[in-house]
C-alpha cells in the first residue's frame, strides 16, 4: 500500500462485512504498509471492537484476524476486553490445527465467545429458595464428537444464561450465526460436576421433605444429553458409578438429616421404590420388572398396586438398589426393547413416621425422563415406534401442563393426562410441593435442533414462574385494596383483572419472548403491589 494513500485512509468510514454475515460501518484507525492492511474499529454493545483487514476487502471482509479491542464503558464489568498485541493474537491458518467440517462456523463462534464475560457458577454462590426451579446443564463434547471434530455450539457465560449459536446460511450461501439467549435459575457448563449440580437443584428439596413437603426433580433432554449421568452417576466404560449421581447424593443427605437432632423427634424412617414407565405401563425395577397397575380411589388417591417399597437404613443400601434397578432397566433393553431413552425411570424416597400406619411425612421423586427427541420423531412407519412416540409426547405434554397449573396455583391439576403425571399426583398437590427441572443439552452442532427444543420446553417453565408471580401480585393487590397506591393506580378492579388477563394471554403464546416482556411485567406487578 502506498504510504500517502495509507495516510489518507485513517479516519475514513468504510463498510465492512463481518464473519457472521452482518455488514456495517467502521472507522479506519491505522494502516500497516508492510502487510498492506488497515485496522478498523467500531462500537458494539458499548464495547469498542477492532479488526485488521485488507483495504480491498473493506466492503466484503471475512479475514480471520479479528480481536476485541479496548473497553469503552468504564463502568461496565467487561474488564476482560483489551487489545491483544499481535504476538498474542490467535494464530489460525497454516500452522494451526487442521480445519474441521464447518470451520467457518467454528471460527465465528470462537469470535463471539471472545466477547463474552464468563462467570461460571461456583459452590460459594448464594442459593435462592425456589418453589419451582429450572436449570440447564451442558455436557462436554464426547469422544466420538471430538473425533468427528464436531463444533460446540453452546456457550454458558453463567448467571443462569445459556447461548446457542445456531449455524445458518442465507440463500446466497453466506454463512451466519443466529445467537439465541436463554435464561434459567442456574446454568451449568461442561466442567460442572454432579456435586455442583446437586447443590443447586436437588439438595434444597431434600430439606423440604423433612419439613413435610413433596419434592420432584426431573432430568429432561434428548438421548445422550446426560440425564442418566446426572441422576444415576457417571460411567467408566460400561460401569456406572452410582455413588456419584443425584439419586445417591440425595440419599446421603436424607440419612444425614435423619440423624439431625432437629428431626430426630419426628421418628421417621426412609423407604425406597424404583420403577419405570414404558408405553404408559409401570414396571417395578426392584421386583424383576413386574408389571403393575395404577389405580385411583374415590378420594383421588393414586396407587401403584404392588409396588415394592423397601425400608432402607443407609445410603449404601440405596446405592445398591439403584444399581440393582438400573441393571434391570438396562437388561430390559433386549427383552422388552425398552431402552433407557424410551422410558421414564422414577426413584422415590419416602419418609414415613414409625407409627402403626407408617404415615407418609414427605416424599422425594427423582425422575430420569425419556429422551425428548422421541416426542418429535414422527418419521417412523413402525407401529411400536409410533405408539412409543405418541406416549412420550403425551406424558411430556402432561408434565408441562401439570407444572404450569402448579406454578399458577390452579385448583385443577390435569394429572390424569398420562401415567407419569398420575403416579406423581401427590407431588403436584399440596402447599408444600416443590419442583426442580434440569434440562440437559448436548453441545454438538448436529444436536442443535434437539437442543433448541429442550430449551424451548424449559423456557416455558420460566413462563410458568412469571405467571405465578403475576398471579401472586394480583392477589396481593386485591387483598390489600385499602393500599393507597393500589387505589390511586388501579381503582377499578375490572381493569386489574383485564390487564392481568391480557398479560396471561400474551405470555401463554409460544412466540412470547420472556426476556423482552420482563420489564413490562415487572413494572405492572410492582404497581399492583404498590411498590
Ligand atoms: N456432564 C458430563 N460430563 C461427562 N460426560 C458426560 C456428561 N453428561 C453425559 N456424559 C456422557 O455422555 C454419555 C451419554 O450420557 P447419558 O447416558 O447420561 O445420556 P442420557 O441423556 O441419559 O441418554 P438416554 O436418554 O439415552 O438414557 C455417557 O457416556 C455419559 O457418561
Amino acid at each position: 500500500m502506498e504510504t500517502s494513500l495509507s495516510r489518507l485512509l485513517v479516519g475514513l468510514s468504510v463498510k465492512i462485512s463481518r464473519s457472521d454475515g452482518r455488514v456495517h460501518m467502521a472507522t479506519v484507525k491505522s494502516t500497516d504498509t508492510v502487510k498492506s492492511t488497515v485496522m478498523v474499529e467500531w462500537s458494539e454493545r458499548k464495547i469498542c471492537r477492532g479488526k485488521e483487514v485488507s483495504p480491498k476487502y473493506t466492503k466484503d471482509i471475512c479475514k480471520r484476524k479479528s480481536v476485541v479491542s479496548k473497553e469503552l464503558n468504564k463502568g461496565s464489568k467487561r474488564l476482560s476486553c483489551f487489545v491483544k498485541p499481535p504476538d498474542m493474537q490467535t494464530k489460525r491458518g497454516k500452522f494451526a490445527e487442521a480445519p474441521r467440517p464447518n470451520q467457518k462456523f467454528y471460527e465465528m463462534i470462537q469470535d463471539f465467545r471472545e466477547t463474552l464475560e464468563i462467570n461460571p457458577l461456583s459452590t460459594n454462590e448464594h442459593l435462592e429458595p425456589h418453589r419451582i426451579c429450572v436449570c440447564v446443564r451442558k455436557r462436554p463434547l464426547n469422544k466420538q464428537e471430538n473425533n468427528r471434530k464436531e463444533i460446540d455450539v453452546v456457550s454458558v457465560p453463567g448467571k443462569g444464561t445459556l447461548l446457542v449459536h445456531e449455524p445458518k446460511q442465507k440463500v446466497d450461501l453466506t454463512k451466519y450465526l443466529e445467537n439465541q439467549t436463554f435464561h434459567f435459575d442456574y446454568s451449568f457448563n461442561e466442567t460442572a460436576t454432579n456435586d455442583l449440580v446437586y447443590k443447586f437443584t436437588a439438595k434444597p428439596l431434600v430439606h423440604s421433605i423433612f419439613e413435610g413437603g413433596m419434592a420432584t426433580c426431573f432430568a429432561y433432554g434428548q438421548t445422550g444429553s446426560g440425564k442418566t449421568h446426572t441422576m444415576g452417576g457417571d460411567f467408566t466404560g460400561r460401569q456406572q458409578n452410582s455413588a456419584k449421581g443425584i439419586y445417591a447424593l440425595a440419599a446421603q443427605d436424607v440419612f444425614t438429616y435423619l440423624s439431625h437432632r432437629r428431626y430426630a423427634n419426628l421418628d421417621l424412617s426412609a423407604y425406597v421404590s424404583f420403577f419405570e414407565i414404558y408405553n404408559g405401563k409401570v414396571y417395578d425395577l426392584l421386583n424383576k420388572k413386574a408389571k403393575l397397575r395404577v389405580l385411583e380411589d374415590d378420594r383421588q388417591q393414586v396407587q401403584v398396586v404392588g409396588l415394592e417399597e423397601v425400608y432402607v437404613s443407609s445410603a449404601e443400601e440405596v446405592i445398591k438398589m439403584i444399581q440393582q434397578g438400573s441393571a434391570c432397566r438396562t437388561s430390559g433393553q433386549t427383552s422388552a426393547n425398552a431402552n433407557s431413552s424410551r422410558s421414564h425411570a422414577i426413584l422415590q424416597i419416602a419418609l414415613r413416621r414409625n407409627d402403626r400406619a407408617t404415615t407418609l411425612h414427605g416424599k422425594f421423586s427423582l425422575i430420569d425422563l425419556a429422551g425428548n427427541e422421541r416426542g418429535t420423531d414422527v418419521s417412523s412407519n413402525d407401529r411400536s415406534t409410533l405408539v412409543e412416540t405418541a406416549e412420550i409426547n403425551r406424558s411430556l405434554l402432561a408434565l408441562k401442563e401439570c407444572i404450569r397449573s402448579l406454578g399458577m396455583n390452579s385448583d385443577h391439576i390435569p394429572f390424569r393426562m398420562s401415567t407419569l403425571t398420575k403416579v406423581l399426583r401427590d407431588s403436584f398437590v399440596g402447599e408444600k410441593s416443590k419442583t426442580c427441572m434440569i434440562a440437559m443439552v448436548s453441545p454438538g452442532m448436529t444436536s442443535c435442533e434437539y437442543t433448541m427444543n429442550t430449551l424451548r420446553y424449559a423456557d416455558r417453565y420460566i413462563f410458568i414462574l412469571w405467571s405465578s408471580f403475576l398471579k401472586s401480585a394480583l392477589l396481593y393487590s386485591i387483598q390489600s385494596s385499602d393500599n393507597p397506591s393500589f387505589i390511586s393506580f388501579l381503582s377499578p378492579q375490572t381493569f386489574v383483572s383485564q390487564r392481568a388477563n391480557e398479560f396471561f394471554h400474551t405470555m401463554s403464546q409460544t412466540s412470547y419472548n420472556v426476556v423482552e416482556g420482563l420489564p413490562d411485567l415487572l413494572d405492572y406487578a410492582k404497581k399492583l403491589m404498590g411498590l
